[in-house]
């Protein structure tokens, strides 16, 4: 195997496109960040534009900022730039509430769409909470959820039968991505409708969710989208489902005239139907300094960087004697995963911690996977081979025999 050279990896980072994006980006010193896929790095632009609300439109405009400053429309404004980002036209997208809730709306929406089908598709290895969704949603009623095996085909499980299928397209612990065209076709075949949760590729993979005829997806901002801690999520309803498809979240914000203080709910039209209730201002703004970055960023030349980012990570690990006993969980091939790499390995956790006493934060996910999400806009390829080179230093240092290490955080 030829061998790569920190020299190789700095000429690398001379040559690339995206290289000013990271000077968007606050990054600590010394610090080599892997957990975009947790929470992302914070854009400069974000104490402005808190600033600016703070200073300006919450202290002198009060409470005329919901006109002036238009904080009633934040939600569908922020929506139709982050469509841009997965192909979706505007007016299909709200900047709201939580990825839980969002999917919770959608689910039902789905369901409400499909009356006469009684069966919800999903994967038993999606992130819990999508699990938990359902569970909540089809609480006290008599659906069936059908659950795919990891190694299982998703395609067994939809038939007539299947009112809604939810998948995630990238796995959160293996990065594993899903054909999601394939699946949309699947289940539309069958008469079912899809909901994508999009919280580890938005931002980062390039997607047509019009082109695709997808259904519903919903997504969080504080991943790759870095749109800070607890930015709310966002729900993408396409346009042709709009009119008919009702959430049983009715609140005052979904109201065709909030103002009018009726006693009765009635949907407003388009998107907004998809509003509960107030939204949190001062966090949508930090999701549209973290949107000012991507202005003009093509994300074909987004993706370009975090294959190969991902290529060279994985490369590094496999042909550094001191990661032996690391095993690769994510696909090899680029066309078959997102922007992460994670390996197996039963005392990851102590080599994550040990990690990030050094300064390369990573993070790890129960029961034994160290994981790192490559966010190609503040990411060298340099940093690639400074962080592989103190994995295999800190993997030395055998940190599982570290009593400090033995007790496993809240939050991993
Ligand atoms: C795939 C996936 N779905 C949903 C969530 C949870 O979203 P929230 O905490 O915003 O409800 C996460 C991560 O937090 C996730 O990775
Ligand atoms: N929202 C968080 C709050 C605290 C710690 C992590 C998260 C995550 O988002 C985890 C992520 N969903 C994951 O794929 O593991």
């Amino acid at each position: 195997m030829t061998e790569i050279t920190r020299q190789h990896c700095k000429d690398l980072d001379a040559q690339d496109p995206l290289a000013a994006m990271r000077d968007a980006f606050h990054l600590p010193e010394g610090v080599i960040y892997l957990d975009g896929n947790s929470l992302g790095a914070q854009p400069k632009g974000a104490r402005a534009a808190f600033d600016r609300t703070i200073d300006v439109e919450w202290r002198e405009d009060l409470i005329t900022s919901w006109g002036k400053a238009e904080w009633f429309t934040l939600p569908e404004r922020l929506g139709d730039r982050l469509g841009r980002l997965f192909g979706a036209a505007p007016g299909q997208v709200v900047v709201c509430d939580t990825t839980s809730l969002n999917i919770y709306k959608a689910l039902r929406a789905a369901m409400g769409l499909r009356p006469e089908r009684r069966v919800i598709v999903s994967e038993k290895a999606s992130f819990p909470t999508d699990l938990y969704m359902i569970e909540g949603a089809t609480m006290g009623s008599d659906y069936e959820t059908r659950l795919v095996e990891p190694e299982g085909d998703i395609a067994d499980l939809i038939d007539a039968d299947v009112a809604a299928v939810l998948l995630s397209n990238v796995d959160y612990r293996t990065g594993r991505l899903l054909d999601m065209e394939r699946i949309t076709r699947l289940a539309h075949e069958a008469g079912a409708l899809v909901i994508w949760d999009l919280c580890h590729s938005a931002g980062v993979l390039p997607m047509e969710m019009d082109a695709m005829g997808a259904d519903f997806a919903v997504g969080c901002t504080y991943k790759y989208l870095n749109g800070g801690p607890g930015s709310p999520a966002f729900i993408y309803v396409a346009e042709r489902h709009q009119a008919e498809a009702r959430q049983p979240l009715s609140g005052w914000w979904g109201h065709a005239a909030p103002f009018a203080f009726e006693a009765e709910f009635r949907p407003v039209e388009g998107i907004r139907r998809f509003l509960c209730g107030t939204q949190p201002i001062l966090s949508m703004k930090g999701v549209e300094a973290a949107l000012d970055v991507f202005e003009g960023i093509d994300m074909q030349t987004v993706r370009a960087k975090s294959v190969a980012l991902c290529d060279l990570f994985i490369r590094l690990v496999a042909r550094h004697p001191g990661c032996a006993d690391l095993r690769l969980i994510t696909p090899e091939a680029a066309e078959e995963r997102g922007s992460q790499v994670s390996f197996a390995f039963d005392e990851g956790y102590a080599v994550v911690r040990a990690m990030i006493e050094r300064g390369v934060i990573g993070d790890f996910r129960a029961p034994n996977v160290m994981r790192f999400g490559l966010a190609p806009y503040y990411l060298r390829y340099e940093d690639m081979f400074d962080a592989v080179e103190i994995m295999a230093e800190c993997i030395a240092a055998r940190p599982w025999e570290d009593s400090r290490f033995a007790q496993m955080a809240a939050v991993t």
